[in-house]
């Protein structure tokens, strides 16, 4: 199985493009990419970024897709306007593709990864091709504009972006509080909510990019839409709780990769359907 991710290059390992191959490896999705940045990054934060030109994504894209039967495709890190619009046209013309948008915007350590005039092209010009949309709380604020502070609001942002033309969004709730990491999954007709106990560590470096990559890799093995997210939500809980301590311990350390396959995928997510 194939699997494609439109991402940003994290040197540090533990995010972008790097999560992403990693994540599809774990799961024997054979994993290609389409760079659309690279970050000097580490644990503490994000140093400079250098994105490609529109022409050269466009070349990376038109080379994968050319020769390999790609079964999912996920984005990160797009960076631009412009870049956001080659990713559409691109990937507009291959609509059998599922296709996972996680919305990245901002680093753990507060860098922009995302510009602000860019944010209007992801809403218009990408969010009414995806199938599952991933943001995380301050990502969901951006894309409508709400202010979020509890489950009502929650679902109220969750229906504005399947407004924009998003399947399935994947709300999730690691920058919430409480005794469980809940991650709730809307879309027109209902929802279900997961639920892993929160672990108490600042080693959360990738854990976005990781859980969108995971999913994305088990859509490109045929899981159902829900099995894909479930099998994903297991995939970060068990990479996040098995931690590999690495950097200088003063920042957010990378999620193991290595951890659901060495667990073989033991681990309890609670479900509760709507
Ligand atoms: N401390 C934690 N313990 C358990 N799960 C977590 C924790 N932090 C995040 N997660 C889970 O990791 C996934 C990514 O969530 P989140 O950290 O909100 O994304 P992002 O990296 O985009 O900010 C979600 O499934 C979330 O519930
Ligand atoms: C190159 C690159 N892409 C994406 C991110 C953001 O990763 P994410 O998993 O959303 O969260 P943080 O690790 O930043 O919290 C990144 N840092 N670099």
């Amino acid at each position: 199985m194939i699997a494609l991710t439109i991402a940003g290059s994290d040197s540090g390992g533990g995010a972008g493009i790097q999560a992403d191959i990693k994540t599809f490896q774990e799961l024997e999705v054979f994993g290609t990419t389409a760079i659309t940045a690279l970050t000097a990054q580490n644990t503490l934060g994000v140093y400079d970024v250098l994105d490609v030109t529109p022409a050269f994504l466009k070349q990376q894209l038109d080379a994968v897709l050319a020769d390999f039967n790609v079964k999912a495709i996920k984005t990160g890190m797009l960076f631009s306007a412009e870049l956001i619009e080659v990713v559409a046209k691109i990937v507009g013309k291959y609509k059998n593709i599922p296709l996972v948008v996680d919305p990245v915007m901002i680093a753990k350590g507060g860098e922009s990864l995302l510009q602000e005039q860019a944010v209007e092209a992801l809403r218009t010009k990408l969010l009414p091709l995806t199938l599952i949309c991933t943001p995380n709380i301050p990502e969901a604020e951006v894309l409508t504009g709400m202010t979020i502070h509890n489950e009502k609001d929650i679902e109220q942002a969750a229906r504005k972006i399947l407004g924009m033309g998003v399947q399935y969004v994947v709300m999730k709730g690691g920058h919430l509080d409480g005794e469980f990491s809940t991650d709730t999954v809307y879309w027109t007709d209902g929802y279900f909510t997961m639920k892993t106990p929160r672990v108490d560590t600042k080693d959360t470096h990738g854990t976005g990019c990781t859980f969108s990559a995971a999913i994305t890799a088990q859509l490109a093995k045929g899981l159902s839409i829900e099995d894909a997210i479930i099998e994903a939500k297991k995939f970060i809980h068990l990479a996040i709780s098995n931690p590999l301590s690495i950097g200088h311990g003063h920042g957010h350390g990378p999620t193991n990769h290595f951890a659901y396959k060495r667990t073989l995928g033991n681990c309890e997510v609670i479900v509760y359907e709507s």
